[in-house]
């Protein structure tokens, strides 16, 4: 069974259902009629396919519970699903080394863990795949670690234990550990956690340039609509372990299917009030445009 629906001109063809079992490049991580279980005899997810496009940014959303992190763990080998298939750039991803897998994604996975280690050397962990068994940092490596703490913003803390920085420090020095990794594909599960609003903005602007300016996909696991409807080209939508939507952001928004999921209306901010403001919208990035958010009557 095909869950997923996709549709719209700009759909990936790794994702149209015709290509389905066929090998392609131009999607990032594909599920093919994937079951999954936690609990033997309990069946979460039944025969879900979905797929994650090549050269985009994705983000999966959905409440609590519903799967999104189980997508990620099924795609970063962490989890084996019963049946189906998930790929990874084309490999089938259970069958790969982590080594190799690594090599293919870096994943910024929910963790409440604190290693007792520097920032820097939380960042140097990024770069682990790359040397050879036992080896020791390069000068390329030095240069990305160095370019991933500041690009991340913990630059500053470099010394520091990650024990003894706030949250949304730490966040963002695994956020640097996943750029050091620099694979073409970056998957982030929910990056926000912790950062303030700014904070999340310019996460969020990171994201959009590593994908428009260095082509990395980034898929994310996110909570707040507001930055998914904005920075996102594509949108998976999941309730209770299926995908019930996933396209393009503006078609997906249209049909419904994210307001349903968490029983929310969403409005777009319409141009002519940038324009009220005195602001030029045409100057603006596309991405700039704003939601509002509104609980539905229960
Ligand atoms: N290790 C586990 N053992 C048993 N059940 C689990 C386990 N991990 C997750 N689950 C269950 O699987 C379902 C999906 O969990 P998952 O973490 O994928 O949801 P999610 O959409 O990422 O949720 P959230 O938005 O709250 O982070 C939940 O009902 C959860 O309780």
């Amino acid at each position: 069974m095909t869950e997923c629906v996709i549709r719209g001109e700009r759909t990936p063809s790794c994702a149209r259902p015709a290509d389905v079992g066929a090998r392609s490049p131009e999607c990032a991580i594909r599920y093919e009629g994937v079951s999954f279980s936690y609990k033997p005899g309990v069946p979460f997810m039944e025969g879900l396919s979905a797929a994650i496009p090549a050269g985009a940014v994705t983000s999966i959303v959905g409440p609590n519970g519903c799967g999104k992190s189980t997508l990620v763990k099924l795609a970063a080998g962490l989890l084996r699903p019963v049946a189906g298939r998930v790929e990874v750039a084309g490999h089938d991803t259970g069958e790969l080394a982590s080594r190799e897998r690594a090599h293919l994604m870096a994943v910024l996975a929910q963790s409440s863990r604190v290693p007792p280690m520097t920032v820097e050397a939380l960042v140097a962990c990024g770069r682990h795949p790359h040397l050879a068994w036992g080896g020791r940092l390069g000068p390329d490596d030095r240069a990305a670690v160095e370019a991933a703490m500041e690009r991340a913003g913990v630059a500053r803390f470099r010394s520091h234990d990650l024990r003894q920085l706030s949250g949304g420090e730490r966040q963002r020095a695994h956020v640097a550990r996943t750029l050091a990794q620099d694979t073409d594909l970056i998957v982030l599960d929910e990056p926000t956690t912790y950062l303030d609003i700014s904070a999340c903005h310019d996460l969020m602007a990171l994201v959009r340039d590593l994908n428009r300016r260095e082509g990395k996909t980034v898929a994310m696991v996110i909570h707040d609509l507001d930055l998914a409807l904005r920075y996102s080209d594509y949108l998976v939508v999941m309730q209770k372990g299926r995908v019930v939507d996933a396209g393009p952001t503006d078609e997906v928004l249209a049909s419904g299917a994210v307001g349903d999921a968490f029983s929310m209306d969403i409005c777009p901010h319409d141009r002519p009030r940038f324009a009220e403001r005195g602001e030029d919208f045409e100057g603006r990035a596309e991405t700039e445009r704003g939601y509002v958010l509104y609980p539905r009557r229960r």
